[in-house]
């Protein structure tokens, strides 16, 4: 059973214009271990699909799934307490722009010891358990790259740079041991030594604590050096899904092969100075979306069949959902 399972996610939300799907069937699933990358350009969801996750939408919007389970638990259906109490122990978000997320009026030192849950600690008085607490977010704080603990437990969100802020979003994303970690461009704006320590330890979690991640970035070098498998976005639709190296070498959505051609690091054929290929236009905006598959416009491969949506097919674990997939004579 995986961890968590996702069936035909739907998110309305109402727009000027009215209800419009900003999630449109979603779907998507982690298993445990699995380091899964969700990918799309900017404005295709993955922000709302993290939020979802974590219940943390609008009151106003409406969410519908077909399945929503976590451990085989439907997270719709349950409280709010009881899904706090999940989103608290067993699933972390770093969510984009963590400054945001921290509360202004707390020191970070503050903020770090309330994540860190009672049974973590070994038994005694409480000043022991103040100074484990201590000695807890302090490793923490080193193992993701801040070596001035001290400076930066003191300060408050608004008084550190943004590089530590993300650093220590992640810090404290990661002290109560969650089962999976959900990491919303977590290396955004590091420096790349930085984010190689950071990418390493992810990695090392998930080898040596079993912690699974989706892992949700624009960095596709990243991606394909720390994830199993892939999820692909576009507008709100899961365009395909299947193992990274599958995806990487026979892409079979027309969207998923513009996404890995426009990474330079992905195209060892690329001569010098040549033009990055990329499809024309621009994602259209939720007040604006085209009926059937949403990529039909920006398609070369669109037909007048792709005013339909697609059927999701499924190729043993590769499922991708296309009228005129690429290599259709081999499928
Ligand atoms: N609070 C909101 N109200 C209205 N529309 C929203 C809201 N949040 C997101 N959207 C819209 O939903 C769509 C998906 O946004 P989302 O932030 O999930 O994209 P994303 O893939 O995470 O982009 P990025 O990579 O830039 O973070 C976009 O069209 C966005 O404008």
């Amino acid at each position: 059973m995986p961890l968590l399972d996702i069936k035909n996610l739907t998110l309305e939300i109402d727009t000027p214009l009215g209800w419009v799907k900003a999630l449109d069937k979603i779907n998507l699933s982690i298993d445990s271990r699995e380091v899964r990358a969700l990918v799309g350009e900017s404005g295709s969801g993955k922000s709302l699909v993290v939020k979802s996750i974590v219940g943390a939408l609008s009151d106003r919007w409406k969410v519908t799934a077909d399945r929503m389970n976590w451990k085989g638990q439907d997270l719709l259906s349950m409280s709010d307490s009881q899904r706090r109490s999940i989103t608290r122990s067993e699933i972390s978000v770093v969510l984009q722009n963590p400054a945001t997320s921290l509360d202004p009026s707390a020191t970070l030192r503050e903020q770090i010891e309330e994540s860190i849950a009672d049974s973590q600690l070994s038994k005694g008085w409480f000043w022991q358990r103040r100074q484990q607490r201590r000695e807890i977010s302090a490793q923490q704080l080193h193992k993701v790259g801040i070596r001035d603990h001290d400076l930066c437990l003191g300060s408050y969100p608004h008084e550190v740079a943004e590089d530590i802020s993300q650093k220590f979003a992640l810090a404290m994303a990661l002290v109560s041991n969650p089962k999976l970690l959900i990491a919303d461009n977590p290396t955004m704006g590091m420096e790349p030594t930085t984010k190689v320590q950071v990418l390493r330890l992810l990695a090392k979690l998930n080898k040596t604590r079993e912690l699974s991640i989706l892992f949700v970035s624009h960095d596709l070098l990243a991606i394909s050096a720390m994830a199993d498998t892939m999820t692909v976005l576009y507008c709100g639709q899961t365009v395909e899904s299947g193992k990274m190296g599958q995806l990487k070498r026979r892409p079979l959505h027309p969207y998923t092969k513009a996404l890995l051609d426009s990474a330079p690091s992905f195209r060892r054929d690329l001569p010098p100075k040549a033009a990055l290929s990329s499809l024309d236009g621009t994602i259209p905006t939720l007040q604006h979306l085209p009926i059937g598959c949403r990529l039909g416009p920006r398609c070369p491969r669109a037909q007048k069949e792709c005013v339909k949506m697609p059927d999701v097919r499924r190729i043993h674990d590769h499922h991708y959902a296309c009228h005129f997939p690429l290599h259709r004579d081999k499928i």
